[in-house]
């Protein structure tokens, strides 16, 4: 076999070598020409030919894929709110020609965009190694030599498939490179990544396409890398990989962006903060100029004041908490986030949607018998269910069946159905709910067969019968569903043969047949998880496409009451906001189709809810796409994995609680360190606000201001590091801007009360002194970083309501920060800041302010823990 060709532009239209994927020209060749011209055969490429392809045409990768310098992460860390502010205020300080002013802001800058660029950069390199534990496959068809037998679909590495090789895609695949359909049947793909359409489109193969041009994503024979298969199945040859995709021509990536509940919260925070800062120096400025006739000489010291508000680390400190939280998340319970701030999401998550099937069952479903229309046992009704699933299957050639053709199979003995030939099928959906099959029966040449199986409701509805006799099957149905069964409805009809091709339209006027009856083992942790979640303040939702009665059952044996069931006939009836409203009070939503789950996830987060939402299934994607926090087992489709944020070893509930536990722990470490941060900075700037009105000096100098703000920032460090207390786990932590800075006021009262309490001590202890200004600043300078450590040691018990005890690496933080506070003035670096050393009567009085500052920030701490338990 000879090397691939240098590529024909007529054939490597899908983003083809010599000319970019939209302006090449269209695909005219049949298929059978295409496959000649790639040296391809519909029984794949052989084992040595796919190695040579490879080493030319390199990995079938995107090249997007290239991790970010850190050169280029330091650039955009520049773009950050606060970073610009800081920048400004730097900016103006230089203009003003205050230069030590300009020149440590501008250094703050560098290090908090250094720091937190490496500790990106690491934390990007970690979860890469985490999410290449996911990696997706292909399924194809290759020989192990020229002449050898074809080995039957093989699973490998999308990133090795070549042009030429023959891949088959079902339910849930991600489509891993352009491939032109062969065959295909009932397929349908998301192409929403591509062209933003949001249905599901139709593609089929056509033998000679007609070659009008209508764009690279248009053409219904080709299905391109970035789409997914949202149900049906088909064949194909890879016409191009890697870089020579459509979608790498187009630029585009797979990855979508939505704004989490982390996002807004930091938006939220960081707005308020940056709103703060920037009114700060004019009022400072009218202050000095109305009440002591100062001009512009004070802005340095405005603008200092206008730096000290910022909690500079929050970039560093939120990546290192998140990165830590999620390694140590993959290294004891084996689950991946793959996305940092889906880690506080998950903390954060209130309501959890779950699908059925898998989640509380085992997905190991067993036929436990077949009835008629009478409910009499009936094997004829199972050997027609057989015949539907074995032939489904060989037509549609799915990678892989489902559990419940599976079951039906053991159940026959796996075995062709004797004198029954396949013409067609129409493979299953979410959305139709049912599959059918077309036979031919022996000897009866004129005449097909359709055997079609599939929900209850949506056969029936198919079948020609009288309404009162439907009724009476459906009533029958639910009897057997209130015990947690799971039915499938059998149906037939004989049509005359053709040679036109079968489309759902073909299935009606069926005659009713039987139903097949299969039990399912709930799963042995679901209760137990279930509990838990409970426990955590996490209510549950049940989305699930099977019966409302199998539903309720499983829910009750669970210990899940279930109340009133709403149906996807319900929901289709209500608008967004009475869906809301449903939302809140009901438990399990049944026979949804992709959509009505999609559209539940979106009412609960309309309704305020972080929402999360577990599945495993291509159905579920809409719902994941919807939801806060997607979360899948290791073992869902493709796509499913590729657009969870969290992936599970095993479809297990227990592991989703403790990740919301992992979450909520560094939630709770981020809150503490901004509540600690910005409670402390809120009464500085007061205090310093209140200084300057009535003092008829600067309280500080702006270096002072600035060495202060460098002395909180390292300290705060420590909180990156900070292990998590218990008493986080109770609730869902989530931070909400507005109640969140709320919350801080009392703090930051208290705060502002010591920093006067101690002008007036110095006042008091330094009137007589010849440098008075140098000793008060060195006096507020010490006080300062006093109370400051008070504030970590204190308030990092705050989430462990009442008991909590701070860290070790936050009491080390402290007691350096204190030690700072009281040395520094005495230590040779004081008369450069411009401090004085300090009276020994001064330390005493503060040392009593600071006892009664203690003994009320502890009182503040039970009332806030008291309000928020
Ligand atoms: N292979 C199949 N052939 C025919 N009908 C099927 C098949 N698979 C599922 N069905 C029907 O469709 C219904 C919904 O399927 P299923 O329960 O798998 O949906 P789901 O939304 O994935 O549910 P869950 O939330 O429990 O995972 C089933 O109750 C069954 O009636
Ligand atoms: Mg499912």
């Amino acid at each position: 076999m000879s090397e691939a060709a240098a590529p024909d532009p007529r054939v490597w239209n899908s983003g083809g070598e010599p000319a970019p994927a939209d302006t090449a020209e269209p695909v005219a060749l049949t298929a059978l020409q295409l496959l000649r011209h790639l040296d391809s055969g519909p029984r794949g490429l052989t084992d040595t030919e796919a190695e040579r392809r490879l080493a030319r045409h390199g990995q079938n990768v995107l090249p997007a894929a290239r991790p970010v310098s850190l050169y280029r992460r330091v650039l955009h860390s520049l773009r950050d709110p606060f970073t610009a502010v800081l920048l400004c205020l730097g900016l103006v300080s230089v203009v003003v020609a205050a230069w030590g002013t300009g020149s440590v802001i501008l250094s703050l800058v560098a290090v908090s965009c250094l720091l937190r660029s490496s500790g990106e950069h690491r934390a990007d390199r970690a979860m890469a190694a985490l999410r290449e534990s996911v990696v997706s496959t292909a399924t194809v068809l290759r020989r192990p030599d020229h002449d050898g037998p074809v080995t039957g679909p093989r699973e490998i590495p999308a990133a090795e498939l070549v042009p030429g090789d023959i891949v088959r895609l079902g339910p849930g695949d991600l489509v891993p490179a352009d491939v032109r359909l062969l065959r295909a049947s009932g397929l349908r793909v998301h192409e929403a990544a591509l062209t933003g359409e949001s249905a599901p489109v139709a593609k089929y193969p056509l033998d000679a396409p007609d070659g009008t041009d209508i764009g690279p994503f248009a053409r219904p024979h080709v299905c391109s890398m970035g789409s997914s298969v949202a149900y049906g199945s088909a064949t194909g040859v890879v016409v191009a990989t890697g870089a020579r995709t459509c979608l790498a021509a187009a630029h585009r990536t797979t990855r979508r962006r939505r704004d989490s509940a982390f996002d807004q919260a930091v938006h939220g925070i960081s707005w308020t903060l940056i709103r703060f800062m920037l009114i700060t120096p004019p009022l400072v400025l009218m202050a000095g100029a109305t009440l002591h006739g100062r001009g512009l000489e004070t802005l340095p010291f405005a603008v200092a004041v206008a730096v000290g508000l910022t909690p500079e680390m929050l970039p560093v400190v939120v990546t290192t908490v998140l990165a830590r939280g999620a390694a140590r998340l993959a290294r004891t319970h084996k689950v991946i986030v793959k996305r940092l701030p889906a880690l506080h999401d998950l903390g954060a998550v209130d309501v959890l949607c779950l699908d059925k099937t898998g989640t509380l069952t085992q997905d190991r479903p067993v036929v436990a018998r077949a009835v008629d229309a009478e409910g009499r046992d009936d094997p004829a009704v199972l050997r027609w269910a057989g015949v539907n699933a074995w032939w489904t299957l060989q037509l549609a050639e799915l990678p892989t069946p489902d559990a419940l053709d599976e079951a039906i199979l053991d159940a026959t003995g796996e075995e062709e159905p004797l004198g029954w030939d396949g013409v067609a099928a129409l493979p299953y959906d979410p959305v139709r709910r049912l599959a059918t099959a077309v036979v031919r029966g022996p000897g009866r040449l004129g005449t097909h067969t359709l055997v079609a199986k599939g929900a209850v409701e949506n056969v029936l509805e198919r079948c020609a019968l009288d309404d009162a006799e439907r009724e009476r099957l459906l009533a029958m149905a639910a009897r057997e569903a209130d015990t947690g069964a799971r039915l499938l409805a059998v149906a037939l009809a004989e049509r005359p043969a053709r040679r036109r091709a079968y489309t759902p339209a073909d299935e009606r006027g069926l005659a009713f047949l039987g139903f097949v009856v299969l039990r399912d083992a709930l799963a042995p942790t679901a209760a137990e998880a279930l509990g838990s979640l409970a426990e955590h303040g996490v209510a549950v939702r049940i989305l699930t496409g099977d019966h409302p009665g199998t539903a309720a059952h499983t829910c009750r044996e669970l210990g899940l009451a279930p109340g009133r069931v709403l149906t996807a006939t319900d929901i289709d009836r209500l608008d967004d906001d009475a869906l809301a409203e449903a939302a809140r009070s009901t438990t399990v939503f049944a026979r949804c189709a992709p959509e009505h789950k999609a559209r539940v996830v979106g009412a609960l987060r309309a309704g305020g809810h972080v929402t999360g939402f577990l599945g495993d299934g291509a159905n579920d994607v809409p719902a994941l796409l919807a939801a806060d926090v997607g979360i899948c087992p290791k073992g869902a489709v493709d796509v499913v994995r590729e657009t969870a944020d969290v992936v599970l070893a095993e479809k297990d509930l227990a592991a989703v609680d403790h990740a919301i536990t992992a979450g909520r722990f560094s939630s709770a470490g981020i809150a503490t360190y901004l509540r600690i941060t910005l409670s402390s900075n809120l009464g500085n700037v007061i205090a310093m606000l209140a200084a300057a009105l009535l003092l008829p000096f600067l309280p500080m100098l702006p270096a002072q201001v600035l060495v202060q703000n460098l002395c909180f920032d390292a300290a705060q460090l420590a909180f990156a590091f900070d292990r998590p207390a218990s008493g986080a786990l109770r609730r869902p932590a989530r931070l909400r801007p507005r109640g969140f800075l709320r919350s801080l006021t009392g703090f930051g009262l208290l705060n502002a009360t010591a920093d006067v309490a101690t002008f007036a001590v110095l006042l008091l202890t330094t009137r007589s002194a010849t440098d008075a200004q140098d000793v008060f600043h060195a006096g507020w300078f010490t006080e300062n970083l006093l109370t400051q450590a008070l504030v970590m040691i204190v308030l990092s018990g705050i989430r462990s309501a009442g008991a909590g005890r701070a860290s070790s690496p936050v009491r080390c933080a402290a007691g350096a920060l204190a030690a700072i506070g009281v040395l520094l003035p005495l230590s040779p670096l004081g008369p450069m800041l411009a401090m004085a050393p300090l009276p020994p009567l001064f330390y005493l009085l503060l040392a009593a302010v600071l006892a009664v500052y203690t003994v009320a920030l502890r009182a503040e701490k039970l009332r806030f823990d008291r309000r928020h338990a």
